[in-house]
């Protein structure tokens, strides 16, 4: 089968670039060894792994001895809580977002009922954090604050750095989900104040089921993982070697690219966007315009449902995305855009374009072209055609999700 769709759908994940298959493919044929073996087979493989991690690093601006190799972002998120959690019994407060991932947000919710307190901290209709809540939120208590990097639905960047400074003030471990981030913007260790990151490989042109967890030297961990010697005593389980040499070229492939296809990226996500916008009635871009990653773009259109705009673009072979992908199908409109208050018509009808490096010019000229029938295809279907709240009422709609 030959996949020839338009895809717009990389921050659900993205292609295998193909140097990053070639380099992996010898690791699942020829160089089978374990890197823990004592022979020169196994010590063959070991190397691998050891320049891997040495790539991975150089992406992050780390110590190679500071990476964990993991299964991806969901597990580098719960290593990295647990771990934190674990090294300061004492404390039992716990400051993340309301606009997490699930891999932290759900993990935090299971927390809770084990007895630890969470401070979701809330943002505005921008997606915006708002630094003095955090400031009040932390105390003495205050193990960890988990924040992401950038979101994976508006793509909004919150002040990483400037949240790092007032953590560490209170001595919280402070933990970033950067799985969105790494890869579209640059991200550098060593001037930062974070102590753990998590990244995924198959939002960076790696495979699925690989990642990295930094964890910064000092830093307290202990592994989720309880078994082997591996990853020294950070992660047990023989590594996944194929998966780990083709997160060291994908990594290595980003420091090549990032620069230049951030900034191409940018000027056609901003091209799509403004097209869409001029070109559409009643539509506006969701999220912090100013702070955002360079390849997403999430556009309410209101009055419709996103996932119809999705079935009609699919019809035309393009792939888009409304919010997550592993809450897609639910009919539930995203946490993260019901947490910036967005009216109930925006809620429904919004979706997301991510781009890549592999998009080209005509791909987004392509997009721009079927979109605007499309809506109006779908407004003129739509019972909804204004946010007249006793309209909506009348018509049996429950008109907030807060
Ligand atoms: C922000 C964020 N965190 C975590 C994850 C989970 O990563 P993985 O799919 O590698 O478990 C994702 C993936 O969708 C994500 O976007
Ligand atoms: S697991 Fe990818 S969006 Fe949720």
């Amino acid at each position: 089968m030959k996949n020839k769709c338009i895809y717009l759908d990389n921050n659900a994940t993205t292609k295998v670039d193909p140097e990053v298959v070639e380099v992996m493919v010898p690791y699942l044929s020829e160089y089978y060894g374990n890197p823990s073996s004592m022979h020169t087979f196994g010590g063959q493989v070991s190397k691998a792994v050891l320049q891997a991690r040495e790539k991975v690093a150089a992406l992050l601006g780390a110590k190679e001895s500071e990476i964990i190799f993991t299964s991806g972002g969901t597990e580098g998120d719960n290593a990295a809580i647990r771990a934190a959690l674990l090294a300061q019994p004492e404390k039992r407060h716990i400051i993340t977002t309301q606009v997490e991932h699930p891999a932290v947000l759900a993990f935090c919710k299971q927390l809770e009922k084990q007895g630890y307190s969470v401070t979701y901290l809330s943002v505005n209709s921008q997606g915006q954090l708002d630094l003095n809540q955090l400031e009040t939120s932390l105390n003495d208590n205050t193990a960890l604050v988990s924040i992401m990097y950038a979101n994976n639905e508006t793509g909004t960047v919150f002040p990483i750095e400037e949240i790092g400074v007032r953590v560490k003030e209170k001595g919280a471990i402070f933990h970033v989900d950067a799985v969105q981030a790494v890869g579209k913007i640059p991200i550098n260790m060593q001037t930062s104040n974070i102590d753990m990151l998590v990244m995924s490989g198959h939002k960076i042109h790696a495979p699925k089921g690989i990642g990295a967890l930094y964890v910064r030297r000092g830093v307290r961990f202990r592994s989720m993982l309880i078994g082997g010697g591996q990853q020294r005593g950070r992660r047990a389980g023989t590594e996944n070697v194929p998966g780990i040499v083709a997160l060291g070229k994908a990594a290595e492939l980003e420091v090549l690219h990032l620069e230049k296809t951030a900034a191409t990226q940018e000027i056609m996500r901003n091209r799509l966007e403004q097209a869409l916008i001029t070109k559409i009635p009643n539509c506006e871009v969701n999220g912090d315009v100013s702070n955002r990653l360079p390849n997403t773009t999430n556009i309410g259109f209101k009055y419709i449902e996103g996932e119809a705009i999705l079935l009609m673009l699919n019809q035309k072979g393009i792939c888009a995305s409304s919010g997550s992908a592993c809450s897609s199908g639910s009919l539930e409109p995203s946490h993260v855009l019901r947490a910036m208050g967005l009216p109930y018509t925006t809620l429904h009808g919004s979706i997301r374009f991510s781009l890549c490096r592999y998009t080209e010019e005509a791909e987004i000229d392509a997009v721009i072209q079927v979109m605007p029938a499309i809506i109006e295809r779908l407004r003129a279907l739509s019972p909804f055609k204004s946010d007249d709240a006793s309209w909506l009422q009348e018509q049996g709609q429950v008109l907030t999700h807060n």
